[in-house]
């Protein structure tokens, strides 16, 4: 599907929005139509047969990396992206979610279960990732969040030796540009940085109402990427002049003329090239154009797929459980828990508030000529929104202790719901079956709304990567097994009675806050706002929040489920290292890009530390 016409296909309806969509697009156009979006996309007739790196996966892990080795003068980089370049209008924050199911989303979804997913069309989950330069960070919601000290404490306690959070801190920094000055001059920012972190310039009054109920509620309104993680705050997230700042952005854009790096897009990487016998990398085949290419690595491959490309693409090269390999025919290098030790942050959707005043994003509304413009021109109104999310939160539950600062629940606060682009398009990308839609939100279409999304932090349940076949262009099979572990939904249920004592705070009666009075379907029969009745919605409306991690597992040699090193170098097999949210020991307590854009700066001192040492 074009992205054009389903991203902005709600502001064509009708004469006057057909109007705004032209000169929208037309400004973007003029404005951009000079410049390539993030990079020259080298022909195949031009690549070098060998390259000292090459990077496989061009998302937020993988551009960073291409910038930082690009920068030794005497390196030549060649970063290779399954997916094609960006544009302008998936840089329009508040269409996020309109860029799922289009040609950059791969489009995964996960094996039927029936404990989770179950209003979701065949049982299935819908797991976007990015297929487009810049990757992930091309269609998330863009949300700047670092989680907890002790998440990296933790990383290094395993045996993760460089891992703590004094560790990682700088390397956080080392990215940032933030333009918030009450942030930036703490010892926890920057600015500077490749990366660009701001507010988005536009609210609506509910996030002043979110903030609020939070201190009502014994909260404090404080930078959860700061000192103490605990509390309320208006969101931060990877924009630039009210725009998305992808990775591609940030740190392909600025080095377009570096001849050291080529940048190869359409290329779909097959298979790790790797002697079976010395068990070295040495270079990698790929499909471009309906080619089958090979080019060499003089010193290293880097995978930087994600968590479900990465663990595909070392199973299909011989890396990766014996028994799974053997039968589709892969020939083993090495044995190890490729796949394995899966985590996500799961949530639930579906958790809608009316108001009583127009102040939520009804998509009809915001798409007139004086937000377009506004947006184009100055970069700023409604259509700079977060993928509408405007307010984040981290909280305690019953289930920990609050005064260790390690809150086991985030909520997104969103100004609006499935239910405000008028039943066009969210329903499809949540997944969820038209007859789902239909009987809980088609009364409210088009209404007032906020809706929370809480989010499980750590998860005790951990999924799984399979492959389905030895092809490399057959999806790999997904198991994420949300809620195996009774604790994970315990913890859910008392996030979502918090989200639902919040709705009554005074910040938020003052807008008349009501649920949406339709239960879901398959709940009706069982008492609402009851424990049962929370779970039933959960296993109906689960949402992932987007953060795979962890299936190519960073961990000491003594960690048999380990799949990399602290170094990031697979085991067993030489100069080959995996680079990107993958080798996560365990998830992080908050959203994943940004601790990936860290795992990869770290990760790209390391390599030119051990080079460079070399070299002298
Ligand atoms: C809808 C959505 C919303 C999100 N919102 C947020 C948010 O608000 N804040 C936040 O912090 N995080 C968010 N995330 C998560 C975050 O964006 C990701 O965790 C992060 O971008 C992943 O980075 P990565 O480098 O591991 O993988 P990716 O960025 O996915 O990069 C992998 C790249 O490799 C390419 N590739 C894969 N296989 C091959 C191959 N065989 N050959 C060549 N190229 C290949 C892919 O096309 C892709 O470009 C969101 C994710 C989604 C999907």
């Amino acid at each position: 599907m074009d992205v054009g016409s389903i991203a902005l296909g709600g502001m064509t309806s009708g004469l006057t929005q057909s109007m705004c969509w032209m000169l929208l697009t037309m400004f973007l156009y003029i404005k951009y139509a000079v410049d390539d979006y993030a990079a020259k996309n080298v022909p195949s007739g031009a690549l070098m047969s060998s390259y000292d790196f090459i990077i496989v996966g061009g998302g937020s892990a993988g551009s960073v990396l291409a910038n930082r080795l690009s920068e030794i003068e005497d390196w030549n980089v060649l970063l290779l992206e399954a997916g094609g370049d960006g544009s302008e209008i998936y840089d329009i924050p508040v269409l996020a979610a309109n860029l799922q199911l289009t040609q950059i989303d791969w489009k995964y979804k996960t094996e039927p279960n029936k404990n989770f997913c179950r209003a979701m069309e065949g049982g299935q989950c819908n797991w976007p990732r990015g297929k487009v330069i810049g990757g992930t960070s091309m269609l998330n919601y863009m949300l700047y969040v670092r989680g907890n000290k002790k998440d990296y404490d933790t990383w290094e306690q395993l045996g993760n030796t460089g891992w703590s959070y004094d560790d990682v801190l700088q390397y956080f920094k080392k990215s940032e540009d933030n333009q918030n000055p009450l942030h930036a001059e703490t010892p926890y920012h920057s600015t500077g940085g490749y990366l660009t972190v701001q507010e988005a310039p536009w609210h609506t009054p509910l996030v002043t109402a979110f903030i609020k109920a939070g201190l009502e509620m014994g909260y404090e309104n404080r930078d959860i990427n700061g000192k103490r993680h605990t509390g309320f705050m208006v969101a931060q997230g990877t924009i630039r002049h009210g725009r998305r700042c992808s990775t591609a952005k940030a740190f392909l854009r600025p080095i377009r003329t570096r001849k050291n790096l080529h940048v190869v897009m359409g290329a779909h990487v097959t298979k790790i090239l790797i002697d079976p016998s010395s068990k070295v990398a040495y270079g990698v085949e790929f499909v471009r154009d309906g080619e089958r290419l090979c080019v060499r690595a003089k010193k290293e491959v880097i995978v930087s797929a994600g968590s479900i490309n990465s663990p595909q693409l070392l199973m299909l090269s011989g890396i990766g459980p014996k028994e799974q390999l053997l039968k589709h025919g892969i020939p083993v290098i090495q044995d190890l828990k490729v796949g394995h030790n899966l985590q996500d942050h799961v949530g639930v959707g579906g958790v809608a508030f009316l108001v009583n005043e127009e102040i939520a994003l009804v998509e009809s509304r915001i798409y007139n000529i004086q937000d377009m413009l506004g947006y184009a021109i100055f970069g700023d109104g409604p259509l700079t929104l977060l993928g509408g999310i405007e307010g984040v939160a981290f909280i305690n539950s019953k289930f920990v202790n609050g005064s260790d600062d390690f809150p086991d629940i985030e909520l997104l606060l969103a100004a609006g719901g499935a239910c405000s682009d008028g039943g066009r398009n969210m329903w499809k990308v949540h997944g969820l079956t038209n007859k789902f839609y239909d009987a809980v939100f088609g009364e409210i279409s088009n209404k007032d709304v906020w809706s929370v999304i809480p989010m499980l932090l750590r998860p005790k349940s951990k999924g799984f990567i399979a492959l389905r076949s030895s092809n490399p262009f057959d999806y790999p099979l997904i198991y994420p097994n949300y809620f195996d572990q009774p604790e994970d939904m315990a913890t859910l249920i008392e996030a979502l009675k918090f989200v639902f004592k919040m709705s009554k705070t005074s910040a938020f009666r003052r807008y008349g806050s009501k649920m949406n009075p339709k239960p879901f379907p398959a709940c009706k029969n069982i008492s609402m706002y009851t424990d049962p009745y929370w779970e039933c919605m959960i296993r109906e409306y689960s949402m992932t929040i987007y953060h795979p991690t962890g299936t190519c597992k960073m961990g000491p040699n003594w960690d048999p489920e380990a799949v990399v090193d602290p170094r990031l170098r697979v085991y067993g097999v030489a100069r080959l290292r995996v680079i990107d949210g993958s080798i996560m020991p365990n998830i992080v307590s908050g959203n994943t890009n940004a601790p990936i854009i860290m795992i990869a700066e770290k990760g790209s001192d390391m390599i030119k530390e051990e080079w460079l040492k070399n070299e002298v």
